[in-house]
């Protein structure tokens, strides 16, 4: 649909876009990035034929743009236009109106069923019938943005340029806009747009062009330009890349600067211990990656509740009834993580290892009713009404990647599996050494400050911290609950 070759310009005898080649389908949403300066507008400029290239070549439906009429290109590019305040005494309709002058042929113009039918199609798809008689200057600018989309969309363009199409716009206005572009591309339309928001063009766009200095620094689909690395070396600011949690799209992150970061330690002085539930409340939140009643996933977590439940507690609703355990309490669901058990706070263990330049805080509870071997093949497995179940809360003071959260899991896993081999505690059912229980929960949660680790595999500072600390505590934590069983 579009090629531009080689193509360079800019305003007087100066360059600003250089030497950039690039080609778009039909159909395609294509989007244009880079930062302020970088110039992308002076690139759509020589596209929609406002501004003359000093060299290269744009083809447009296989003919230059150079050959096109003006009337003839404005038939099939169209431009989302800029705002001016000349035009705030036209009403919606007639601004919408103006974009039908490129169909309209002979010395007398007239108005016809097809250019009120595309005007009424363009403000019904804009959303903006609903104000059409208003003049554009009792409109707020996100509805003035949508009526100047509704001129270009009369136009009846194949290709539409748009510049910023999002700015002004509320976030629901931001999704409806970009979802109507990408339907009318699903029906055929172009188009291509610049964006400031990464994140956004990430989302809706099929493929990017990353500009730096008028020139290309990277061309592709969301997965190959929003890389870390790309975006530093662009906008020489650092990003965090992260899935989307529902579209298979990158998403980056900010990361503010942070004013001088105290590191802080969580251990045993931060322990509240309640008849029927221990907590901690570390001073700053924490990363977390948990498996809990409330607050499983990830997070950013400021407190951390593991409960006592009857050895009989078993309810339909037992999220709901925790929820509002913990609500009672005073604490904040969004930012707590909560675990239950049926074994009793006096049997809690717990154990702080430190290694190298990391130190770990591992608080366990285990009660081993419901213990089984994972590995065996089971008449049933439906979770038996016995209480029983170990609870294992991993504290990391240091700043983790997430490799080193998964890792953390699978080391402490691993450790609590071989505690359970030592303490030769069985599957009842198959008779061999048991695994973990059918309703363990886990969570690692990390200070983010002090020294990064990158890992936590076993041979690793923070691996060996995790092993040994699951381990002692695990440990302890079986003796003290079946103690507790023999003294019953
Ligand atoms: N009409 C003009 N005359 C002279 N120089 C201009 C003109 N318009 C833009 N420039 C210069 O060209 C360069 C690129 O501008 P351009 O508007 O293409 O960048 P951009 O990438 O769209 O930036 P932004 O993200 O800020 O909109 C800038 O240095 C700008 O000052």
């Amino acid at each position: 649909m579009l090629q531009v070759n080689e193509l360079s310009g800019g305003y007087g005898s100066g360059l600003i876009v250089r030497g950039v080649s690039f080609s778009v389908k039909q159909g395609e949403l294509f989007g244009i990035l880079g930062p302020n300066g970088s110039g992308k507008t002076t690139l759509l400029n020589m596209i929609s034929g406002l501004t003359k290239p000093a060299s290269g070549t744009i083809v447009v439906k296989e003919k230059p743009i150079s050959t096109y009429a003006l009337k003839e290109l404005a038939r099939v590019v169209a431009v989302l236009p800029q705002m001016t305040s000349s035009q705030f005494a036209y009403t919606v309709k007639e601004t919408v109106s103006l974009g039908r002058y490129a169909h309209q042929t002979g010395f007398f113009k007239s108005w016809t069923d097809e250019d009120e039918a595309a005007v009424q199609e363009a403000m019904n798809q804009t959303g903006t019938s609903l104000f059409a008689d208003k003049p554009l200057s009792a409109l707020s600018g996100g509805e003035r943005q949508r009526v100047f989309l509704a001129q270009a969309l009369a136009q009846e363009p194949e290709i539409l340029l748009l510049d910023e199409p999002t700015n002004h716009l509320d976030l629901s206005f931001q999704k409806d806009l970009l979802d109507l572009l990408k339907q009318m591309t699903s029906n055929g339309l172009t188009v291509i747009s610049i964006f400031h928001d990464l994140n956004l063009a990430s989302l809706y766009c099929d493929r990017l062009l990353l500009m730096k200095n008028g020139a290309v620094h990277a061309i592709g689909t969301a997965a190959d330009i929003m890389k870390e690395q790309h975006i530093h070396d662009v906008y020489d600011t650092d990003v965090q890349k992260q899935p989307h949690p529902e579209v298979p799209k990158p998403q980056m992150s900010l990361l503010p600067a942070r004013a001088d970061v105290q590191p802080v330690e969580i251990g045993e002085e931060l322990l509240e211990w309640h008849s029927d539930y221990i907590s901690i409340r570390p001073p700053v939140p924490l990363k977390t990656l948990s498996s809990g009643v409330i607050g499983a996933g990830w997070g950013w977590r400021s407190a951390f509740v593991n409960r006592h439940v009857d050895k009989n507690y078993n309810l339909d609703n037992f999220e709901e009834e925790a929820a509002n355990y913990f609500r009672e309490r005073g604490f904040d669901l969004n930012e707590t993580v909560g675990m239950m058990t049926a074994v009793k706070m006096d049997d809690v263990a717990y154990r702080r290892k430190v290694r190298d330049d990391v130190s770990v805080f591992v608080v366990t509870t285990a009660g081993v009713g419901n213990a089984v071997d994972v590995t065996r093949q089971r008449t049933s497995w439906k979770e038996k009404n016995k209480p029983g179940t170990i609870n294992i809360w991993v504290f990391a003071n240091g700043k983790l990647s997430e490799e080193a959260f998964v890792q953390g899991l699978m080391t402490a896993t691993e450790a609590k599996a071989k505690a359970l081999a030592d303490a030769g505690v069985c599957d009842p059912e198959t008779g061999t050494i048991a695994t973990g229980t059918s309703t363990d929960s886990i969570l690692i949660a990390a200070t983010q400050r002090g020294a990064y680790q990158q890992f936590a595999g076993s041979i690793t500072p923070l691996g060996i911290a995790i092993g040994l600390a699951v381990y002692e505590s695990v440990t302890e934590a079986l003796e003290k609950s079946s103690r507790r069983k023999a003294i019953r």
